[in-house]
């Protein structure tokens, strides 16, 4: 199986204060181990419409399937289990717990899962460190580090559980250029590498244009 992702026929609307369409009839498919960009105007659809993917926000009619999983009508304790176990979201603010260890920050969805031993997660969130580039941090509270490596510690993070998807919004929306390098280079070795999929929203061109595909959203529409 190649395809990774496949939304069909997408409507979704939001009724405070009036009726309005957010999404119009989106439909697309994601190959496996395809770095694609999502980038339109502000106000075009792309958080919402990556809210939809994530299987965050269920309201919403047509259908999302991921890695051959029709994931719309799943329960939510059905979707919560999904997510922790195919998905990886990386966010423009990183939401690591400040007090806890930059270890125990990337272990704890692996903790939560609750498939592996302790052992062995840590042994996983290390390496993970280590190809981040972050390893002799790993004791440090996550507030005590730079906002390039915290976003680092947030891309470990989504990793551990061996997501077949990786989810950003704006994931380097908050990094300088020499951070935003590193982050992309990362993902770019993750899917056409590890074969992992990866789908980010972006505002940053470059980033875009890096990608091995850009999907336009006008008006909440796809353009490209
Ligand atoms: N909860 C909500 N209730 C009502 N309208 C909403 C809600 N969330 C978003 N919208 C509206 O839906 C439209 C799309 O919003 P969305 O956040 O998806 O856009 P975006 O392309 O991600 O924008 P940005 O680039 O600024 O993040 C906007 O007009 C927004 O005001």
């Amino acid at each position: 199986m190649n395809t990774a992702l496949s939304a069909k026929g997408l409507n979704k609307y939001f009724h405070e204060p009036d009726t309005f369409q957010v999404l119009r009839d989106v439909g697309f498919e994601v190959k496996k181990g395809e770095f694609v960009a999502i980038v339109g105007k502000s106000g075009s659809g792309k958080s919402t419409l990556l809210y939809l993917l994530s299987t965050m926000d269920t309201n919403y009619q047509g259908s999302i399937a991921i890695n051959g999983t029709t994931v719309t009508g799943l329960s939510q304790n059905e979707l919560s289990r999904f997510r922790n176990a195919h998905i990886g979201f990386v966010f423009q603010f990183h939401y690591l717990l400040a007090e806890f260890s930059v270890l125990d920050n990337v272990m704890l969805p692996a903790l939560k899962l609750g498939k592996k031993s302790k052992e062995l997660i840590e042994a996983k969130a290390m390496e993970l460190l280590t190809m981040l580039d972050i390893r002799g941090h790993e004791m440090k509270k996550a507030s005590k580090i730079s906002g390039g490596q915290q976003q680092r510690v947030a891309i470990a993070r989504a990793l551990i559980n061996e997501p077949a998807i990786i989810m950003g919004d704006e994931p380097t929306g908050n990094l300088d250029s020499q951070n935003t390098k590193v982050v992309f280079d990362i993902f770019r070795q993750l899917a056409h590498e590890t074969g992992q999929t990866i789908i980010a929203v972006t505002h940053d061109d470059e980033f875009a244009a890096n990608c091995d595909r850009i999907i336009e959203m006008v008006d909440g529409k796809i353009m490209s």
